[in-house]
């Protein structure tokens, strides 16, 4: 007979279950994307039986391991056969029109391109296993509807923007090479090379190549040739605190991933796809990592003129001096409060009149006085409350447009809240630190 459960009985039972498929996902290899994507793939002479992909609560789909794995071990090893890159491009039908085509076309659009085309060939194309598990759509910053961009802090607001601008001209200046392809589709291709396939094949190719380093091909321009497309190991997540090595193996002709650190069986496998913040990796990947130890909280130039005190007649001369010596980009504070370079400059920024003469002193980290410290702590609290302020406006503003039932936008503002709960978690941390620093000086 089954066992009756209580509300607490259930609840307890429910959590247990979401803490086991964020550990051990949900194996999603019987499904038939996957099955069509590893028997293409072993005809391409990649087979693995311990790495399936799977869904876990927390990251959504990866890959789960299903043996035990040492520090040292190979996570994976994908023939070059299996790898989408400009090489694959230029030797195919597509190859002979980008050849031809001047001004060249740079590695990228070389595969957007080639993706594009891909995916409206359908069952025709020969990379219909791998383009059918690619996602759909993407949440980088580029699909986010506009008005929710005003709800990111200041600075990834402005990256978001020329992701966009980035996106729109390269579609606009990509028609003239597009129309050059037309004798390849029974369609227009202005209906197969829309903008929206753009973003995709973009998108596509920034969130999940794996970087590979190839010689300057003479058909294309000058840009970096770093792009490999990797079937079934770019399903690997990432995780800031992974330590692995990622890199093409010349002699066994192999893209080898080998993981830093034991791995238990049944659990997902990470790689880190570099030590970025959550505001790198919103812009790049379109998602946040919980508890990334590298997030910081960037200070924008409006934000710190705001901060300071309006009787000091030398703000502007400061303000140049810290221009000039590039002290005025990359100003954060952390879980560990403000960075030396934000310190820095409000020191510089609080100098008093007859203090004015040593602010190359202030650039080199030495001290000058204790009021000087004094009030360049002071000027951080500020700071980070003005930031705290602005934290809660935003999310203030989430909660609205979730009052008001917008629910097409629900994934790109959960995203957002992440976002700003991760940043207010910085930024409370950072005050105490501040308190702290403030009582051991006075
Ligand atoms: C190389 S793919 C990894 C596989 C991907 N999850 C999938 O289903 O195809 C990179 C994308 O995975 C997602 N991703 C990677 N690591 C993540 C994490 N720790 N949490 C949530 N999403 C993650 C992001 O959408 C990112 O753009």
């Amino acid at each position: 007979m089954r066992k009756r459960y209580g509300r607490a009985g259930r609840s307890r039972r429910r959590k247990q279950n979401q803490i086991l498929s964020s550990v051990h996902g949900v194996n999603l290899s019987q499904e038939l994307g996957y099955i069509q994507l590893r028997r293409w793939l072993k005809q391409r002479g990649f087979w693995d039986l311990y790495l399936l992909p799977a869904h876990f609560s927390d990251t959504g789909r990866g890959l789960m391991i299903t043996k035990s794995l040492k520090a040292g071990n190979l996570i994976i090893s994908l023939p070059v056969k299996c790898l989408l890159t400009t090489s694959t491009v230029l030797g195919s039908y597509m190859g002979e029109y980008i050849k031809r085509w001047k001004p060249q076309v740079s590695p990228l659009l070389a595969l957007c391109a080639f993706l594009i085309s891909e995916r409206h060939f359908g069952n025709k194309s020969l990379w219909k296993p791998y383009i059918d598990v690619l996602p759909k759509t993407y949440t980088c910053p580029v699909y986010f509807p506009e008005g929710i961009l005003n709800l990111f802090p200041g600075p990834l607001c402005r990256n978001a923007q020329e992701q966009r601008s980035t996106v729109q001209e390269l579609y606009i200046s990509s028609q003239p090479f597009f129309l050059s392809l037309q004798s390849l589709f029974g369609e227009r291709v202005k209906d197969v090379f829309t903008h929206d396939a753009l973003r995709w094949a973009w998108c596509s190719i920034n969130t999940r190549t794996v970087y590979m380093k190839h010689p300057q091909s003479e058909f294309l321009s000058r840009e970096p040739d770093v792009y490999a497309l990797a079937p079934y190991l770019d399903l690997l997540n990432h995780s800031p605190g992974v330590e692995v090595t990622a890199a093409f193996n010349e002699k066994s002709q192999c893209y080898e991933i080998r993981t830093g650190r034991d791995c238990r069986r049944y659990e997902q496998v990470f790689i880190c796809y570099g030590p970025h913040d959550n505001q790198r990796l919103l812009l790049e990947y379109g998602f946040i990592a919980g508890g990334n130890p590298h997030s910081v909280v960037y200070i924008d130039q409006d934000v710190l003129q705001s901060c300071l005190l309006k009787e000091d007649k030398q703000t502007a001369q400061k303000l140049s001096f810290l221009m000039e010596n590039n002290f005025l980009e990359n100003l954060t504070f952390g879980l560990d409060g403000p960075s030396w370079r934000l310190l820095t400059t409000l020191k510089l920024l609080c100098l008093g009149p007859n203090e004015f003469s040593c602010w190359k002193k202030v650039l080199l980290g030495a001290s000058v006085s204790s009021e000087n410290e004094k009030m360049s702590l002071n000027l951080a609290e500020r700071l980070c409350c003005y930031l705290m302020d602005d934290n809660n406006k935003a999310m203030q503003k989430i909660s609205h447009r979730r009052c008001n039932k917008l629910d097409e936008f629900k994934d790109y503002l959960d995203l957002v809240e992440s976002l700003r709960r991760e940043e207010r978690r910085i930024l409370e941390s950072s005050l105490e630190t501040l308190k702290n620093l403030r009582s051991a000086i006075s």
